[in-house]
């Protein structure tokens, strides 16, 4: 099993590029079995994620050609991928594949709409809570599947097509609302869905619907209209780039200090947490290419955050934020609103000498003026990388275990890391 191993201490200098966003990505990947035409998907981050969703798409008869790199292309461009689900083959998404990806449950929405049946595994993905998908069976069910679950596998219908309904969503949900957008895309008749959630992704996936001939208005605001069309046709995207990228980077410079460009970011899809990084200490200057961070002289000053649905501040930079906090100058307070489950990192920073204390979904965080380099090890993929950002300000070695974690979510992190004079090098085996 690879692991990260890591010296602390050196200031980060230099230019991240930033990747394609994952949960853009996916998605996007997914909206291709709507068509029987191929979709061109640019700026697809190379992750074991995608890979794994290619695997599964394959699975459903789904042909993937990645396109190589041209040259003059810059040696972190984001992969071409055409992928054409002409003939579905099977619309069983099985155990084996979907229990290591929550969202490739997401197929059962497509398959559904356009093939009228799917049978998909109950999904597995990061351990930060029990994660249900009860809010995407009930949107589908409002379209006018019949849905029953069997062995673990959800088994879902829809013999006459879809029906356009209003679904109103009783808490704001990313998977639910991916589900609904792509179901009512093909369902005959309009469909609204309410308290829709507004994160960037849901509106690039939205984008690219349009482009392939969906109807849709309203995506990235609590109201989505759909007016369903009989067919959906080819069309060409670019991923959007990586927000929680963006921002774990952001904070491993406001960690370290430093100055660093972040090279492709887009400031209006994080402006929360620049804002949290802002009051920190950190100084943000968005410019022509991205986003300049940096941290000069200034310690790092305590702040007190709740997660929240975008607009707010993501849960998925809670475990980064709260790795950098072990050195502020006080104390912090961070609550976690969306997963009932999301500290495993807490006993993992407290091997580096961080000072976490739990009550509920509360963590305080006394920052200590210098942590110590531990082996630890990865629990998810946020909680992961926030062991990077610690180890990375840490005195001495860190060894990073079960590094897996990361490699679903951040596209060669070491070699961005190193570019920018950290020591960080990838041990495999
Ligand atoms: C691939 C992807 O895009 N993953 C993101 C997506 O996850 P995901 O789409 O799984 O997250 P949701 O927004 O659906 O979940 C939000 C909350 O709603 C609950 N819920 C959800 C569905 C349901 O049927 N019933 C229910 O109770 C969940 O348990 C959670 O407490 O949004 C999360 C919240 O921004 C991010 O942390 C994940 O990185
Ligand atoms: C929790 C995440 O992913 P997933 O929803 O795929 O588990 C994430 O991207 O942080």
């Amino acid at each position: 099993m690879d692991r990260i191993r890591i010296i602390g201490g050196n200031k980060l200098h230099g230019t991240i590029p930033i990747s394609g966003a994952k949960n853009a990505a996916l998605p996007l990947m997914i909206a291709a079995l709507l068509t029987d035409e191929t979709l061109i998907l640019d700026n697809v981050p190379r992750l074991a994620d995608v890979a794994l969703l290619q695997r599964i798409l394959g699975n459903h008869g789904v042909d993937i050609m990645a396109a190589g790199k041209r040259p003059g292309d810059h040696e972190y461009q984001g992969q071409t991928l055409h992928i054409s689900a002409k003939n579905i083959i099977d619309t069983t998404a099985p155990y084996e594949l979907v229990s290591k990806m929550r969202a490739s449950f997401w197929v059962v929405a497509p398959l559904l709409a356009r093939m009228h049946e799917a049978k998909v595994s109950l999904p597995g993905g990061c351990a930060i809570g029990t994660r249900p998908v009860d809010l995407l069976i009930m949107a589908l069910e409002k379209l006018g599947a019949e849905i029953s679950i069997d062995g673990g596998y959800v088994i879902a219908k829809a013999p006459g097509g879809l029906k356009g309904a209003t679904i109103e969503f009783p808490k704001v949900t990313v998977s639910g609302t991916h589900v609904a957008l792509m179901a009512a895309t093909l369902a005959k008749g309009s469909t609204i869905i309410s308290n829709a959630a507004c994160e960037p992704e849901i509106a690039d996936v939205a984008d690219c619907l349009n482009k392939m001939g969906a109807k849709i208005t309203g995506a990235g605001t609590p109201r989505i209209l759909i007016e369903g069309v009989a067919k959906l046709h080819g069309a060409r995207h670019t991923v959007l780039p990586d927000r929680i990228e963006t921002g774990t980077y952001a904070m491993a410079v406001a960690m370290t200090g430093g100055e660093v460009q972040l090279s492709g970011a887009r400031p209006e899809l994080l402006q929360a947490a620049l804002d949290v990084l802002a009051q920190a200490g950190a100084t943000i200057t968005p410019n022509n290419d991205g986003i300049k961070v940096s941290r000069n002289g200034a310690g790092i000053s305590p702040v007190t955050v709740t997660t929240a649905p975008f607009p707010g501040f993501p849960t998925d930079l809670q475990a980064q934020l709260m790795a950098l906090m072990t050195r502020a100058k006080g104390a912090s307070h961070i609550t976690e609103t969306i997963f009932e489950n999301r500290f495993m990192h807490v006993q993992e920073l407290a091997r580096f000498g961080a000072k976490i204390s739990l009550d509920g979904e509360t963590a305080t965080i006394d920052g200590v003026s210098q942590l110590r380099g531990a082996p630890v090890m990865a629990t998810d993929l946020r909680a992961s990388v926030s062991l990077v950002i610690a180890a990375l300000a840490a005195e001495g070695e860190t060894m990073v275990n079960r590094i897996y974690h990361l490699d679903r979510g951040f596209e060669r992190l070491e070699e961005k890391l190193s570019a920018c004079g950290a020591t960080i090098e990838r041990i495999s085996g």
